[in-house]
């Protein structure tokens, strides 16, 4: 007994002892990260010797470089001071972070395997994505990128336009019982809009028959719309929430992307760094998080569950054991097992990469087809005059495509309201980034490629590489569908996919370009014929993960894009 007590005595002193230092360790190694943070390595950063905005030791540029009310006028004034290729600071003087507006040098860092996606933004989406492809890199990568793609060939998106069609079909037909009924959305008597006749009556085509109008915040609706074709399109799930925004699954997803979007402070940073902070001190958010992760779990594990059932009970009701459908079952059965192994992996991923994306992009061009009456009866003339050729079938994206005006409202929309706004690269060796234009240091040498360092960020400026006069023009900072009528030759060689940046290029590409492309036509298309929309308040745009609308002076409301619409009749 003696002997025991002695041991839990010895294991209590030494325990402790041992559980002391090693928090004594641990704090030392923090302090010693600090100090090479802070004070040793950024003297040796070669980036340091890049032209660029100067910082103070805790001020940083974050509002310069990603405020989308402020990125257009900084930008062309930080080009116009110190070229296409220059440096800006990150969380305080210490963080050099390179910025470049030059083709070459993006080509490189998008292309080249020595720039990956920091382990920042992984641990942030794979935290509420799961392992998917946003958090993976190299082989792995490759591998998931291989099981994806069959889902996004021409003939996989063909057979999913009847889904994208009956959505946008609901959602017009919804807008226009609104109208009829006078229901605007209920919202709208939080905020005192100007009326449309105050806005646009002058333009406003006194031939046309407009009887009645309503006020609708579009961007919630074609969020729903293109939650519901996700649903439908990427695991056979039916959100129903153009009906109604009540299904769990639907409100477990809008917890996380409203999560997603909202700033968390000081504590979210830390708890990128330091995980284990957000399982001692649990937050009203994370718990709401947590909870939404297992309402999708539970109801996924449902749906399989049921999948399942179905396709048993059809094998053992079959009368004959050889009957030959046994073997279509049979395939079905593992068909689905693949699914729950490999696909239900995707099923964050697509639903956060591909509804809210393209929704916000078609919510945009809707705004900017409301600012520009002339450009949204163009369009309304191009579909309606074709409207025999958009019958559902298997040319009806034939028919689509040989739209160049919705094609080219659809590209000048991406281009001038990218819905990602940058995105970062880290570069995991040393490496020296190739130039188009050379450039001048600080220590007046000309150089025609930049010195980067293992772990140094390179911000990729998406709406900036949109908005390259080089490329589109003097008037690059103005939406004009007709620049794609006869683009300029600079726009046909870019590199970026569908001749923009928004979806960027190289292996992390988007992979869903043509599926958001298709689908933002389809909606158009849809709409456009029998609505007409006008302003019903100034909108802003606001950058979290996704550049959004808001009303301006209401922030505090969210992201909202309310629009006037009446019936159109010609
Ligand atoms: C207008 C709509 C869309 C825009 C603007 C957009 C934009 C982007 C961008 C910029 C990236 C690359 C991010 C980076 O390089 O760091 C990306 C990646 C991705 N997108 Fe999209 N996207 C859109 C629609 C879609 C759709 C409809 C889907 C799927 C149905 C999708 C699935 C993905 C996936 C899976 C990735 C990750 C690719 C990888 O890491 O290999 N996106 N998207």
């Amino acid at each position: 007994m003696d002997t025991a007590l002695g041991i839990v005595f010895l294991a209590l002193r030494y325990g402790a002892e041992a559980a002391g230092l090693f928090v004594l360790v641990q704090v030392l190694r923090g302090l010693w990260w600090l100090f090479h943070l802070l004070l040793i390595a950024p003297p040796f950063d070669p980036l340091r010797h890049l032209p660029g905005p100067d910082a103070s030791r805790l001020s940083n540029h974050f509002s310069e470089v990603m405020d989308p009310a402020r990125t257009p006028s900084v930008h062309e004034e930080w080009v116009k001071q110190f070229g296409k290729t220059f440096r800006y600071h990150g969380f305080g003087a210490h963080d050099y972070r390179l910025m470049s507006f030059d083709l070459r040098a993006i080509s490189h860092v998008l292309t080249s395997p020595t720039f990956e996606k920091p382990w920042q933004t992984r641990r942030l989406l794979s935290r509420v994505l799961g392992q998917g492809v946003f958090a993976m890199e190299g082989e792995a990568h490759r591998i998931q990128r291989r099981i994806m793609a069959p889902a996004f060939t021409t003939q996989a998106l063909k057979n999913l336009t009847p889904i994208m069609l009956l959505k946008a079909e609901e959602l017009r037909d919804k807008w226009l019982s609104m109208i009829t009924d006078g229901m605007s959305d209920e919202w709208e008597h939080t905020i005192s809009f100007p009326t449309a006749s105050e806005i646009v009556q002058e333009n406003r085509d006194a031939e046309k028959n407009i009887q009645e109008d309503a006020v609708a915040d579009v961007l919630r609706w074609i969020s729903r719309a293109t939650l519901d074709v996700i649903g439908l399109a990427g695991f056979d799930y039916p959100f129903e929430s153009l009906k109604t925004e009540t299904e769990d699954v639907y409100l477990a997803y809008r917890n996380i992307f409203d999560s997603m979007d909202t700033f968390g402070g000081f504590k979210r940073i830390a708890e990128l760094f330091f995980p284990i902070i957000e399982k001692i001190f649990p937050d009203a958010g994370i718990r709401r998080v947590n909870a939404s992760l297992k309402t999708i779990r539970r109801r996924g594990e449902e749906i399989v569950r049921s999948k399942k059932q179905a396709i048993m009970a059809e094998i053992t009701t079959s009368k004959d054991i050889w009957d030959k459908d046994i073997l279509s079952l049979l395939k079905k059965l593992s068909f689905l097992i693949w699914e729950i192994n490999t696909q239900g992996k995707f099923i964050s991923t697509f639903l956060f990469a591909g509804s809210d994306t393209t929704a916000v992009a078609l919510a945009w061009a809707l705004h900017y087809l409301s600012l520009n009456l002339d450009a949204q009866s163009r369009l309304r003339v191009e579909l309606a005059t074709s409207q025999a050729n958009l019958v559902v079938g298997t040319d009806y994206i034939d028919a689509l495509d040989n739209l160049p005006y919705l094609d080219a409202v659809v590209r000048e929309t991406l281009r001038f309201a990218p819905p990602v706004h940058g995105t970062i690269r880290v570069a995991v060796k040393d490496d020296v980034i190739p130039l188009s234009e050379p450039i001048l240091l600080r220590s007046n040498k000309v150089v025609t490629g930049v010195h980067i360092r293992k772990g140094s960020f390179v911000h990729v400026p998406i709406e900036g590489m949109n908005y390259i006069k080089d490329v589109w023009g003097d008037d690059a900072l103005s939406f004009k569908p007709e620049r794609w009528l006869s683009p300029p030759p600079t726009a046909l060689q870019y590199p970026g996919l569908a001749n923009v940046m928004s979806f960027t290029f190289g292996p992390h590409a988007c992979i869903g370009w043509r599926f958001a492309l298709l689908e933002m036509k389809v909606f158009l298309a849809t709409l456009i014929p029998q609505l007409e929309f006008t302003p019903a308040a100034e909108i802003g745009k606001y950058n979290t993960i996704v550049t959004r609308p808001f009303v301006k002076g209401k922030l505090e409301h969210g992201p909202a894009l309310p629009l006037r619409m009446s019936k159109f009749t010609l």
